[in-house]
């Protein structure tokens, strides 16, 4: 089994990890309104928070022992059903398949998305079908997840619409749960002992709107706003890391904050442990366009702001599918053609202020 988050071998004494906010979920489904401030503070500034009081943390944990079922089997029946090279990041991920850096090294773990939509739809297909074990493990494990998983999103969603003065329900209206979306679980595992300093996942931000994320081990890192050090941030029992991605800060026309993160091997003596990590990734619905919501007077004041070279960023304008397929096929390792595939697999870092 994975070493779960309450058996952890203690973090390291001399290294620092970042302060995160710790939002409190019991206190945000209260409306209460401290909270939801900390949280908008969150969201605007690092864009990375802990939320405690989730109440899934055996839900995440479940995930990892279905993947692991999974990644017992035997390679050629897993590459059946790998995501491939054409952009879709649903299906098994090989070792290897994603590039960590613009020079394309490969990345060393190995993984599994399921959409959210074929959770949703089980046992009916919706977007692709995966290894005999997920459908088996799909009523008690996977369905379960998703559905709190898609609670926790959608109660955060609602309060940044609010705090964005957006009419009611204009976020949630391109995150409906029975529209179709890059909407996925994506579980990862990172081998014991890898090489200091390698890579496991490269600097990026996340595609879509909201991320929901749970690590047995440190590794996280985050490059804080105005800084040049890559800090850890530091996994806490019983406290999911949440985090803004891209769709979220161009619905925000850049007030909300997708942060820059990597994985590297965990610290001290944590690397001695495979590192599971277990994450909900929150989309739109795939027709949704991507641009700033600029009837919020809030967001439009925020948007006209920006440098041109920012605002386009923040406004590609094209169908959320479309921007999660080209940056998903660039992150493919056999499509790798050199510093310009990497810069393709990039989101809206590029053109920040
Ligand atoms: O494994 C982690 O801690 C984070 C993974 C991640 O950033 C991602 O899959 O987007
Ligand atoms: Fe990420």
């Amino acid at each position: 089994m994975p070493v779960s988050i309450r058996e952890l071998p203690e973090w390291p004494s001399d290294i620092e990890a970042h302060p995160l906010l710790v939002i409190d979920y019991q206190l945000l489904k209260e409306g209460n309104k401290a909270e939801i401030e900390r949280l908008w503070d969150a969201g605007t500034h690092l864009g990375f928070w802990y939320l405690k009081n989730y109440g899934a943390e055996q839900d995440f944990i479940a995930m990892w022992a279905m993947a692991e079922e999974l990644f017992k089997l035997p390679l050629e029946e897993k590459m059946k059903y790998e995501q491939g090279d054409d952009g879709m990041s649903f299906g098994y991920k090989a070792i290897g398949r994603y590039i960590v850096d613009a020079a394309g090294n490969p990345d060393p773990v190995e993984g599994v998305d399921i959409a959210k939509d074929d959770a949703l739809s089980y046992p009916k297909i919706s977007r692709r079908s995966y290894p005999g074990v997920v459908g088996d493990l799909m009523p008690p494990i996977i369905t379960p997840f998703v559905e709190k998983c898609l609670g926790i999103t959608d109660t955060m969603i609602d309060i940044f619409n609010d705090k964005l003065e957006l009419p009611k329900g204009t976020l949630a209206s391109v995150h409906q749960r029975n529209d179709f979306s890059a909407s996925e679980t994506r579980t990862i595992k990172a081998p014991a002992n890898l090489t200091p300093g390698k890579l496991a996942v490269g600097g990026h931000t996340d595609f879509g709107t909201l991320s929901l994320l749970v690590n047995n081990l440190g590794g996280l890192q985050v490059l804080p706003p105005g800084t040049t050090e890559w800090c850890y941030v530091r996994p806490l029992p019983g406290h999911l890391i949440c985090n803004v991605g891209d769709t979220l800060t161009m619905f925000s026309g850049g007030l909300l904050n997708s942060n820059i993160h990597r994985v590297i091997p965990p610290p001290g003596s944590q690397s001695k442990y495979d590192r599971w990590s277990q994450v909900y990734f929150s989309r739109p619905s795939d027709t949704a366009p991507l641009k700033p919501f600029l009837e919020s007077p809030l967001i439009a004041e925020a948007f006209n702001k920006l440098t041109p070279e920012r605002q386009k960023a923040l406004s590609p304008g094209v169908p959320s599918y479309e921007w999660h397929t080209r940056r998903q096929k660039n992150y493919r390792t056999n499509n790798h053609k050199g510093a310009e595939t990497w810069a393709a697999n990039r989101g809206t870092e590029n053109g920040r202020a």
